[in-house]
């Protein structure tokens, strides 16, 4: 049995697909479809170069399932050898266009429907409630102009937040499946980038459209039948039911729940008693305030101070998303370690590079990538591409709001042609990164091993501010000591975190009190 996982830490919206996902009803498509098919084939004066054979399971898949009933019907007959006109919205019902015989499906579709009813799958409820108490948002997508139709007939249409049907995506103007317009208007909707968001979907069509839109994950859903065929059109994983899908259970908590570090200090020396403290910190937002201009940010002096204190007792390493010379530019302390690229790129206090190999194959294509975004983007006034070596910037903390939305998508689009990239969001900030499974908790583990300094008498204290640094405050929240600094730019998101502060002054006042503390040990 497969099963996969969404994660509220990275998955903030889910987007269903409707028929054969969550309603019972692919299978009325399917008859309405060969009823259809069959009747008009059977019907048609046989020519040369026709193929008028019965419809199938596998036409269903292949040419129809998915898409809007127009394309459906002209795609099937073209496989078949005949091309008819699309034809109008006003072509009566039964006329040999794709509007025509789309209206004569359509009724067939309806008649069934109103001797069985549309169910929803027992294992539909389940999933949704789940997300929903996760915080999680959801959306129902669907070709269908029956949609709203069959959500209510279900009892389904109270469990999303936003629908996508084929109603809307007439309205809009917006092409079908495997075209992603409809998921990115969902996603639109919901405030939610594609990268952050998880499609669910049982059509080839929609797997590749989730897979060109740049989804940060893809369930296929193959209630019968093998798998292959939408692992072929590039879902992350196949389930046969939705009951194996999860929401990663977490310790996770809002940060409006997360303790105060300053007013828990004694909480926090007695879990470092007789143990000593590794300090591993990011620094946009945690050593260093946010800046409109990335390029300008510096260290406060206090912090240096006190990371020039921790340094002569403890080691003491930065993790950085910025580029390895860059983070270590601005640092400038001798003897720590330093990771860059968000973790991509290390190396020790005698200055020696250790690179990560793993990242070096995305190298092309994140040059390719640059190369569009920065002719994509040119015209956007404050968009700002930043290209570290290993990972590929897009700052939009100084666009239009009317903008932004652009910015990202781009960025979600070109991202998703290269199969060897991901995307990763941050603070006004999006990311292309390798995709590989490699990230800061990663590269902490990976560095604690290589100070050797592994086991129960350290511990790893690691304090951060943003999505990126939560793969880093999970990997050590069993054995670490995680810290958040808070800012209101996620909104109430959660976090990793055991301890919050207010702001990266307040971070540097309790770094002092464990420098404090390693000073008398
Ligand atoms: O892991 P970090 O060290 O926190 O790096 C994450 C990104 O930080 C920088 O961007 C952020 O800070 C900028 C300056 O304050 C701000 O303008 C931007 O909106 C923030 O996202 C850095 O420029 C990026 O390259 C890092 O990936």
């Amino acid at each position: 049995m497969v099963t996969t996982n969404i994660d509220p830490c990275h998955h903030r919206a889910v987007l269903f697909d409707m028929d054969g996902v969550i309603t019972d009803t692919a299978t009325v498509h399917s008859a309405a479809w060969k009823r259809l098919f069959d009747q008009y084939l059977a019907d048609r004066t046989r020519t040369p170069g026709e193929d008028h054979r019965p419809f199938s399971d596998a036409d269903y898949t292949q040419y129809v399932d998915g898409k809007p009933r127009v394309d459906g019907v002209l795609d099937f007959l073209s496989s078949r050898g005949i091309t008819l006109p699309r034809g109008s919205a006003d072509d009566d019902i039964g006329l040999e266009t794709g509007h025509g015989l789309g209206k004569l499906k359509d009724r067939y579709f309806r008649d069934a429907l109103a001797s069985t009813g549309a169910l929803l799958f027992d294992d539909a409820e389940p999933l949704i409630g789940s997300l929903r108490r996760h915080g999680i948002r959801t959306a129902v997508i669907s070709a269908s102009r029956n949609c709203a139709r069959v959500l209510e007939q279900a009892g389904a249409a109270q469990l999303f937040d936003v629908r996508v049907d084929g109603v809307l995506a007439d309205e809009l103007g917006l092409p079908g499946k495997p075209d992603p317009a409809v998921f990115l208007e969902a996603t639109r909707r919901l405030d939610t980038p594609a990268s952050a968001s998880v499609v669910v979907e049982d059509a080839q069509a929609g797997v590749q459209a989730a897979r060109i839109g740049g989804f940060g994950l893809v369930i296929g859903v193959a209630r019968t039948g093998p798998p292959s065929r939408l692992l072929e059109a590039g879902a992350d994983a196949v389930v046969s039911a939705l009951s194996d899908v999860s929401v990663a259970e977490s310790a996770e908590r809002r940060l409006s729940e997360v303790p105060d570090g300053l007013d828990r200090w004694d909480e926090i020396a007695d879990r470092l008693q007789g143990r000593r403290p590794v300090l591993l910190l990011d620094f946009d937002g945690t050593l260093a305030p946010i800046r409109d201009d990335p390029t300008k940010v510096t260290m406060p002096l206090k912090a240096r101070e006190v990371l020039q204190r921790l340094a002569r007792n403890c080691p003491v390493a930065i993790l950085s998303g910025r580029d390895l010379q860059d983070v270590r530019r601005r640092v400038r302390i001798d003897g720590l370690w330093y990771a860059g690229s968000h973790g991509f790129e290390l190396a020790g206090p005698d200055d020696a590079p250790i690179t990560q190999q793993a990242g070096d194959s995305a190298l092309p294509d994140l040059d390719d990538a640059e190369r569009l975004l920065s002719s994509e983007l040119e015209p956007v006034p404050g968009a700002r591409v930043d290209r570290k070596r290993f990972a590929l910037a897009v700052h939009y903390r100084n666009v239009r709001p009317d903008d932004v939305d652009h910015v990202i998508s781009t960025v979600d689009r070109i991202g998703g042609a290269f199969p060897s990239l991901r995307t990763a969001q941050g603070r006004r900030v999006v990311e292309l990164l390798p995709d590989i499974d490699w990230n800061k908790g990663r590269a902490l583990r990976w560095l604690l091993d290589r100070m050797g300094l592994s086991g129960t008498a350290v511990v790893p204290v690691f304090a951060g501010d943003d999505y990126t640094d939560e793969d880093a405050l999970r990997e050590i929240h069993e054995d670490g000591i995680g810290l958040v600094v808070r800012s209101a730019e996620h909104g109430d998101r959660l976090t990793w975190a055991h301890y919050s502060v207010d702001n990266p002054r307040s971070l540097i006042a309790l770094l002092a009190r464990f420098a404090s503390l390693a000073e008398t040990a």
